[in-house]
């Protein structure tokens, strides 16, 4: 296992800069709550009826099926294996796909803070190829809430969960009330 590249997330490695913009940026003043969502038993019930997720369900069979494998925090760890079905270039993720990874892993630390969050905003870096066959190690942290904002970022590392970063991300996501999903739906 190689050594973590970086120890924050937001850093640089490559020297290029990090990955959050003005817009995924949390304000002055925002805070890390402690989180309050519920702990991974409640979850599984809760989910247990519904595994319909592009993301992280079982229904889908060339989804992702992003395993959660950890909880410190607001920071979520999970992973996932590159299908064929994943690839854009020949034998290679497609962008998209490590994009969708990040925003399931984004939401799931978005998700222990225990309150309804969609995704409003999502930046991307890919900083190396991902080739079909790798196992995605995807980590996840809260850098601030203010208000209805919350202000994630992640990344995904091959490899192992220590290897060097592949992608990484900002992200945006708003607190919505429940009806927002019910909403949409019926729309
Ligand atoms: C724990 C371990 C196990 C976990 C186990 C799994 C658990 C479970 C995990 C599930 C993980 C799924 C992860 C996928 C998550 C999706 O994929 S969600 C689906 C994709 N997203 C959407 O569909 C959202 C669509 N957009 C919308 O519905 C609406 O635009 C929104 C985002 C709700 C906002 O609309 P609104 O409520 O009318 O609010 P609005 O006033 O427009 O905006 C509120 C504020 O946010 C700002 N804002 C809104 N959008 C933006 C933007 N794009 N950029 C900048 N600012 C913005 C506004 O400027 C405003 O700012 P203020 O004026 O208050 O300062």
């Amino acid at each position: 296992m190689t050594a973590r590249s970086t120890g924050s997330p937001s850093g640089s490695p490559s020297g290029r800069p990090g990955p959050a913009s003005s817009r995924t940026t949390p304000p002055p003043g925002a805070t890390v709550p402690e989180p309050s969502g519920p702990d991974r038993r409640d979850l599984d019930l809760k989910l247990a009826d519904y595994d319909g997720c592009f993301g992280c369900g079982d229904q889908s069979s060339d989804g992702l099926r992003v395993k959660q494998t950890g909880i410190t925090g607001t920071e979520v760890t999970g992973e996932f294996t590159v299908l064929e079905a994943h690839q854009g270039a020949p034998g290679l993720a497609h962008g998209g796909v490590l994009a969708t990874a990040m925003d399931e892993s984004l939401g799931s630390s978005a998700w222990v803070l225990g309150k309804r969050y969609v995704t409003g905003r999502l930046e991307t870096d890919f900083m190396a190829p991902v080739p079909v066959g790798s196992t995605v190690y995807l980590r996840s942290w809260c850098t601030g809430v203010d208000g209805r904002k919350a202000y994630l970022q992640g990344e995904g590392r091959i490899g192992g969960p220590d290897g060097p970063i592949a992608v990484r991300a900002a992200a945006l996501f708003i607190e919505v009330p429940e009806e927002h999903f019910s909403r949409e739906r019926e729309g």
